[in-house]
Parts: C-alpha cells; structure tokens; sequence
C-alpha cells in the first residue's frame, strides 16, 4: 500500500468531517491509528466513522447519566421510602420463607440461584413410574428445589405489591469456628412494615396447610442447636393401639393445657404453665408412637434430647430449652438410661428440700421411684440431675412445651424427676393385650381409602395384594389374636411378624402358632427374635 499517497491525502479527507464530530485527536488518543482508519473508512468505503463513534459516545453517556440517576433516585427511595424486616436463620420463619419464595414467580428470571435438595419432597412422590420392568421399586433423588443466592435481588410482586428479598450471611464465630450466620431482608416500598407483616402472615399460613399432615422433628445437637431432622406424615392417632380411655384421658389434658386461656388462668395463679407426662413401659410397645400421634393431632413439632449423647452439655441443655418456641412436645427420651449424674448431696439435699409429697400424679409407677436421692452414684453421663431439674422447672425455665419422658424402667427414676409439677400424668405401655394384637392385625390389612383409590395404578408387586372384606378380616383379626398369649410379646414384635406377610393376612394366621413357639422358646432362651421367621 502507498502509504505517502495516503499521507498526502489527509487534508483533503480530514476537511470532510463533519462539526458534530468528536475532535480527531481526542479520538486519536483513545485509538491510535485512529485518523488513519477513518479516512480510509471514509475514503473507500464512505462511511464517516467519526460521526459513528460520536453517537456512540452520545448514547454511551446518556445511558450512563440515567443510570446514575435511576440508582441515585433509587437509593434515595430505599433509604427514605422502603421498610424492611430481617429474619434470622435460627428462626422458624427463615425457613418458611426460603420455602414460600422458592414457588414465587421472580420479577425477572434470576441469573443466580442456589440449588436444594427437597427431601421432604419424598413423601410427596407419585406412585406412578416407581417401578422397573420387573415391577422392582427404583429409587429416585427427590426434587431440587431452587432458592434465592447470596446477594441477589429477589424481587417479586404479591397481590399486586412490589417486594423485595436479599438473601446475605456472614461469618458468626459466636457459634463456632467457621459459622456462617444468614439472613433474609424483605423490603417493600412504603414507611410502614405492615405490607411485610402481612405478607409474612400469608407465608405463615401457606406453611401450616402444607405442614397440617406432617410433623417436623428437631434433634438436639452439640453447641445448643436444634438440627431438624425430618418431617414425617403425622401419625394418625388411631394407629396407635393403646386402652381407649386412657388415649381420651391424655387428649382432653393436652388439649386443655394448651388452650389460650389456660396459660392466662395459670399465670393469674401464679403456676408456671408447664404440663409433664411420663410414659413408660417395656420397649416397643408404643410411647414413641403416641408421643407423634399427639404431635400431629395438635400440630405440634417435636423437639429431641436424648440424654445419653456425650456431645450433650448442660450449658447446652439451658441454650436448647431457652430455644423451644412458644408450643410443642419436648421429648427427653429413655431418661432411665441416660446415665443422670447424681451429684453426691447431704441427706438433705436439693431433691430432699423440694416438696415431692404433692397430689396430681395419675398412676404411681412404683414404691421405689421414691428412693433417697441422697445417695452417691457413679456419674456415667454429661448432665446432672439437678442441671435436668432445672430446665424442667427452675425460675428461669421455658413454659408452653409439653414434656413427655420415656422410660422403660419406672422404678429406676429418680423421685425428684417424677414428682408431681415435674410429671403431671404417667401412662404405663403394656405388652400386647388381646385387642392390641387384633388391632395391630386389623390395621395392617384394612386398605385405606387412598390405597383403595389408588390401587389400580399399583405395579405387579403392589397387585399381589389380597383384598378381603371387612367381616372376614375381623374374624381373622379375632383368629389371630386367640393365638397369641396375652401380655407376652410387644406391639412392635407383633407388627415385626405381621409387616413380613403384608401382603399375606391368610399366612400371618396360619403360620402365628408356630411363630409364638418360636418367640417364646427364644425368649426363654434370652435370645431375641423381633418379627423372626
Ligand atoms: N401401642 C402401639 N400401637 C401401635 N403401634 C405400636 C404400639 N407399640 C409399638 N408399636 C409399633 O412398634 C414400633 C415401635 O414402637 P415405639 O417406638 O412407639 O415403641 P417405644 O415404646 O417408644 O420403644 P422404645 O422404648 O424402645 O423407645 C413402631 O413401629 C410402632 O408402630
């Protein structure tokens, strides 16, 4: 190329462009080489790139002043004219929230999101394509549910109001090392939190009618957190095998005790509105499971603590009462086992000085559980006696829970632990009687009217089972309960037995007296046979 002909050519070009056009040498500065394109643009291809770079530039910086301003006006509203309400990651709500705005249509389509794995999505699955070709359940992930992330603009409008949520967290070395604490901010516009209020009243209620058939459990974990380990269908109560007076006779006491009136007239007494169970009873026989019938008929969550858990410290027991919200059942399980450490007390110790004589207990569970407290045992566990006794009922303990206590050796407990105030009501679980047995049989063969629904979509597998009618089952019910001894075997054994023949209710009859043989030539032996052969 004649670049001196291109040179000598300058003048004449640079004399074309127009006023409008940003100075040549500004652009040169920012290009270089710039006056060089641009004439031979101009000169072969007859376009004048100066003016193309100034209305570049004149949109550029228009569009940069609006967005100066649209972000400065902005501001402005959200720091005059928006409410906002924060909520913590340790509170129910957090979850509720995330939840709830994990089914709301964004504003726009979010670029960032966080990615969940719904297991209590599970109980939701179809029944429908479960099954392989050979009619062999497969299991599948469940769901992905996706969240708001980290720092992004969650915007959304809800009964036709704009909304906003920001998802943030930060590092909380108060709950140890590495502890990232989150948040979640509504905003709205506005100088009032009532749309926010309103909307998280909306997402409350949403929660309960999703969680009305399920009941969520908390575990207590090291360090004084509640870890929610699951949410299960609520547990019918008619499920649960138990003397139908006694089952009436803990309903209507629950049931009173939390009614909003209830806790108003024991404050006006002056009681600490706290109500305590204890069930106790062999292993198996069904104070697990009432304890989450009760939860499900009364909405409850169920708390946790196990007390043999080493991680468990009494600095963690205050933290984790003190975290219980307003009303739900605190189960302390197996509390015979839990290794208490009785401290070594003079004669009249804590336990002594307390008033153990008072009247409200329903049953006396044994003589013995009035043994001397006073007396030196080996600690064998984290919390002491008298560390449970206070997060039971000290000055400064939780009140609205319902306390229930399982044990399976009564006669083991200490009387501090079980005095009146401390258990209010004790229900003693049995080895099946008669109508237990014919009642566990009962229910495993009755077809609900769900299955029944939906049994024509079951699989090969499914199909196998034998529908009988309702008259003939409770002829076998009877059959079969005439076959096992009475207050020998537990509920859970029996179900053990019946649950391998579920598809069978004809074998679970023909074969019960050779497996009553078996379960009692096994016990006697000592060796245990749960549901065996
Ligand atoms: N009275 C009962 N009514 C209905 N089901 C029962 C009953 N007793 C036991 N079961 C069944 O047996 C199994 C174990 O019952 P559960 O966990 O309630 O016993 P538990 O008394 O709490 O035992 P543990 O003392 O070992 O904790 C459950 O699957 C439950 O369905």
């Amino acid at each position: 190329m004649d670049f001196s002909r291109l040179q000598s050519l300058q003048y004449d070009l640079n004399s074309t462009s127009t006023t409008t056009n940003l100075p040549s040498t500004i652009l040169e500065l920012v290009v270089p080489g710039y006056s060089t394109i641009s004439q031979v643009a101009l000169r072969f291809f007859g376009i004048d790139i100066g003016l193309l770079v100034t209305g570049w530039a004149l949109v550029f910086g228009c569009r940069t002043a609006w967005r100066y301003i649209y972000d400065f006006a902005h501001d402005w509203i959200q720091n005059n004219y928006t409410s906002s309400i924060e909520i913590d990651d340790d509170d129910d709500l957090f979850n509720c929230v995330k939840a709830w705005l994990a089914e709301q249509t964004p504003k726009k389509p979010a670029r960032k999101m966080k990615a969940v794995t719904d297991y209590d999505d599970n109980n939701k699955q179809k029944d429908d394509n479960v099954h392989d070709e050979q009619g062999y359940y497969k299991y599948e992930l469940p769901n992905t549910r996706y969240e708001a992330s980290y720092g992004i603009d969650n915007e959304f409008y809800h009964n036709g109001r704009y909304f906003k949520v920001i998802r943030s967290s930060i590092r909380d070395e108060s709950r140890g090392t590495g502890f990232l604490k989150e948040t979640l901010e509504i905003y709205c516009y506005g100088q009032n939190t009532q749309p926010i209020k309103d909307l998280v009243y909306h997402i409350k209620q949403w929660k309960m009618k999703q969680d009305s058939s399920m009941t969520s459990v908390f575990r207590a974990g090291s360090g004084g957190y509640w870890n929610r380990s699951t949410s299960r269908p609520s547990r019918p109560m008619q499920t649960v095998s138990l003397d139908p007076e006694k089952k009436e006779e803990i309903l209507e006491d629950i049931n009173e005790y939390l009614h909003p009136s209830t806790a108003r007239w024991y404050a006006a007494r002056g009681i600490p509105h706290r109500r305590g169970y204890l069930f106790y009873g062999p292993p198996g026989t069904g104070k697990t499971s009432l304890s989450f019938a009760l939860a499900g008929i009364f909405g409850l969550s169920i708390y946790c603590i196990s007390l043999n858990d080493k991680d468990i410290k009494e600095s963690d027991l205050c933290i984790l009462f003190d975290d219980l919200p307003d009303r739900c059942i605190v189960m302390l399980e197996d509390v015979d086992s839990a290794g208490l450490k009785r401290e070594e007390e003079p004669a009249s110790g804590e336990a002594a000085k307390k008033d153990d004589s008072g009247s409200g207990s329903d049953e006396d569970v044994n003589k013995d559980t009035t043994k001397d407290t006073s007396k030196t045992e080996t600690p064998t566990g984290n919390i002491s006696l008298s560390a449970l006794l206070n997060v039971i009922d000290g000055a400064a303990a939780h009140e609205g829970h319902v306390l229930i206590m399982t044990t399976n050796t009564p006669e083991s407990l200490d009387a501090a632990l079980i005095r009146p105030g401390r258990v209010d009501m004790q229900v003693g679980f049995t080895l099946a009687t008669r109508e237990q047995v014919r009642q566990t049989y009962m229910r495993m063969y009755t077809i609900t009217p769900e299955e029944q629904a939906t049994s024509n979509r079951f699989s090969k597998i499914r199909s196998q089972a034998k529908v009988i009618d309702s008259e003939t089952l409770k002829d076998m019910a009877e059959r079969f309960a005439a076959q096992l001894p009475e207050d020998t075997l537990t509920p859970a054994e029996i179900q053990g037995y019946l649950l391998r023949r579920k598809k069978d209710p004809q074998r679970a009859l023909d074969e019960a007296s050779k497996w009553v043989e078996e379960m009692l030539e096994a016990k006697k032996n000592g060796k245990k046979l749960v549901g065996a052969s």
